[in-house]
């Protein structure tokens, strides 16, 4: 199993070249399902996930082409691939698939609207929370589903004429919920109205993309969504935004380590919270014609305290990193965690590196050490992982981390991108 072994102490400085977003991509690849015809995506991230969800549309009967070839690999940072569902053979996301990757459970959505039934696998894994589905169970009744779950499956049928659009208010705000409810709406019998939808960028980057293969929704981004049902979907080309959480994630390492990197194709308005606690953290962020610079010469870190919330709020995706970047700072700092309960994994492994964190319920108290020293951590999750990173690019001597297919899942290219910026990070395979 592959590790990751780091050398802390170098700045960094550079370039770093922002990819496609892992939760815009996902959702994205997903809505081919809606149509017979190609939905080619441009700038889809090279990721674990992404080429498992490949797997999944394949199974059910997607077409998919790479960059116009069949291969599946690219040289570069981001790919085109097209999708081609023309028909449908399958509505069942086995377990076996279902279980890797969450966001697999989201096909319940088209498979329901498109076939009028779906038989998909509870998602698996707990490792930050226990990530009930009642919401999708609840959004989806109320377009006309009859639902049941039977042996580990949620077993979807739609009426007989087709789902039929409803109003609908999420009791809490879902980024899942409101993915599938949205792209189930699109083919029901009338209008749909989403009241409180997660109102993240990817939302609205996947309302964007429907639209452009002709579905009629208005207020994506917003936390009211309408969408006016129409009788099928055509293909579209469209090109996945840039990923704000990988964004963040460099923005932290170079408040971190001190440098001056920008970060290229990415802008302010996809995490502008998050910038703001980065800059008070002591780094300048100033948006260039490329994207974003980020600099800190000098002046130590300073304490600043989070908590995370759906967006525009700080974004939990990023709270590792931020904790990661906290345990060097000046002071104390507190971290609360509000919408998973159980995301605090780091906490333990960030102490191994000499980190002092104390936990309280959902708020983390870190203060602040003048070093971190290298030792050998474990990935627990996706962000925890790459907050190991962070915290090792500073650490002294070697910070060796395994279990890094949770890195995979999420970061194209990670050792290149900070290398190329003068990090030391390599990849050991055993
Ligand atoms: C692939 C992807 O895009 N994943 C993101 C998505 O996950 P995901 O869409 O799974 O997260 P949700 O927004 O649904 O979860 C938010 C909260 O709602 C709860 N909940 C959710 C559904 C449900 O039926 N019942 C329920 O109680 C969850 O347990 C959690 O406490 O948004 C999260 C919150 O921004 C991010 O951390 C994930 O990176
Ligand atoms: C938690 C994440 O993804 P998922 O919802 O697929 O687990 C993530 O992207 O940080």
């Amino acid at each position: 199993m592959d590790r990751i072994r780091i050398t802390g102490g170098n700045e960094l400085r550079g370039i770093i070249p922002i990819s496609g977003a892992k939760n815009a991509a996902l959702p994205l690849m997903i809505a081919s399902l809606l149509t017979d015809d190609t939905l080619t995506l441009e700038n889809v991230p090279h990721l674990a996930d992404v080429e498992q969800l490949i797997r999944i549309l394949g199974n059910h009967g997607a077409d998919i082409s790479v960059n116009g070839r069949r291969e599946r690999q690219s040289e570069g940072y981001s790919r085109t691939i097209h999708f081609t569902s023309r028909n449908i053979v399958d509505t069942t996301a086995p377990y076996e698939l279902v279980s890797k990757m969450r966001a697999s459970f989201w096909v319940i959505g088209p498979l329901l609207a498109r076939e009028g039934k779906a038989r998909v696998s509870l998602p698996g894994g707990c490792a930050i929370g226990t990530r009930p589905v009642d919401l999708f169970i609840e959004a989806l009744a109320a377009l006309g589903a009859t639902i049941e779950i039977d042996s580990g499956y949620i077993n979807a049928t739609a009426p007989k004429g087709g789902l039929v659009g409803a109003r609908y208010v999420f009791p809490k705000v879902s980024v899942g919920a409101t993915h599938v409810m949205m792209m189930a709406a699109t083919l029901a019998n009338g209008t749909t109205t989403i009241g409180n939808a997660a109102r993240e960028p990817e939302v609205a980057d996947l309302a964007r993309c429907l639209n452009a293969m002709g579905a009629k929704i208005t207020g994506a981004g917003t936390s009211t969504i309408t969408v006016e049902g129409v009788t099928s979907l055509s293909g579209a080309r469209h090109r996945v935004l840039p990923d704000r959480i990988e964004t963040g994630t460099y923005a932290m390492a170079v408040a971190m380590t001190g440098g001056d990197v920008v970060l290229e194709g990415t802008n302010a308005a996809l995490l502008d919270t998050a910038l703001e606690a980065i800059r008070r953290a002591g780094a300048e962020i100033s948006e260039t014609e490329t994207g974003l610079r980020v600099v800190r010469n000098g002046g130590g870190i300073k304490p600043v305290d989070v908590v995370t919330d759906p967006f525009p709020g700080f974004p939990t995706d990023l709270q590792a990193q931020f904790m990661g970047l906290m345990t060097k700072s000046s002071g104390i700092s507190h971290i609360t965690e509000t919408i998973f309960e159980n995301r605090f994994m780091h906490v333990q492994e960030l102490a191994r590196l000499g980190a002092k964190i104390s936990l309280s319920g959902q708020t983390a108290k870190i203060e602040g050490v003048a070093r971190l020293k290298g030792a050998p951590v474990m990935a627990t999750d996706l962000r925890a992982s790459v907050s190991l990173v962070i915290a090792g690019l500073v650490a002294e001597g070697e910070t060796m981390v395994s279990r890094v297919y949770h890195l995979d899942r999420g970061f194209e290219r990670l050792e290149e991108k900070l290398n190329r910026c003068g990090a030391k990070v390599e990849r050991v395979s055993d």
